[in-house]
């Protein structure tokens, strides 16, 4: 299940854990607008009316999956371009499988927020936040990958402060949330 916590300063090796103060969910949640469910593992496969309910209320069209692990076609490229620190103009929803890797994402304050995901974890990333991804020790992973319509995968790589998902981010999650507002962005499904 997944865990979260402020990253240290440190500037050594990227796939060590970089613990700092550790938040819970619904902290991660808040601070970013990142959405977050659990599914458990051993029902993703099969038909899972929680995980179908999501896809229909979101209008999930596209789905595939990714496998990040050395053998993967220009490994060292893509571990370069998942790490940049980028945004996209949609959003980007994962879906753990299988290992175990790092998302991280600036909080409102533009603080590193380092989300731990393990199977069963889903994480929507909201279009416009800045984030980065890379595995950890373990370097394997497998995900699902949802999308509304044709994918767009492409990474848009800071600074992109005038992108038009960032201005309705920054709009949208930041003014809500220094407003006292919260956004109430955690559920859980586990069935
Ligand atoms: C475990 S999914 C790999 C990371 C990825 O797909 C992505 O787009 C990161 O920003
Ligand atoms: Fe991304």
């Amino acid at each position: 299940m997944v865990r979260s916590w402020y990253m240290d300063n440190k500037l050594d090796d990227p796939q060590d854990p970089h613990i700092g103060e550790e938040i819970d969910t619904k902290q991660m949640c808040d601070r970013t607008g990142v959405e977050y469910w659990y599914f458990h593992p051993d029902h993703i496969q099969t038909e899972h009316s929680s995980l179908e309910k999501l896809k229909n209320d979101r209008h999930y069209s596209y789905e595939d999956e990714v496998t990040v692990q050395p053998t993967m076609e220009n490994y060292e490229k893509k571990l370069e371009t998942f790490f940049n620190e980028h945004l996209h103009s949609d959003e980007e929803i994962r879906l753990v499988l299988e290992g175990s890797g790092y998302f991280d994402c600036r909080d409102f304050d533009d603080r590193w927020i380092r989300i731990n995901v393990f199977p069963g974890d889903l994480l929507i990333l909201p279009a416009g936040i800045y984030h980065r991804f890379i595995p950890d020790k373990n370097n394997y992973i497998r995900a699902k990958r949802f999308f509304v319509g044709e994918p767009v995968w492409l990474p848009i790589n800071r600074p992109a402060d005038d992108h038009p998902a960032r201005k309705t981010y920054l709009e949208e999650k930041v003014v809500r949330y220094r407003n006292g507002n919260q956004i109430v962005v955690t559920g859980d499904s586990i069935s």
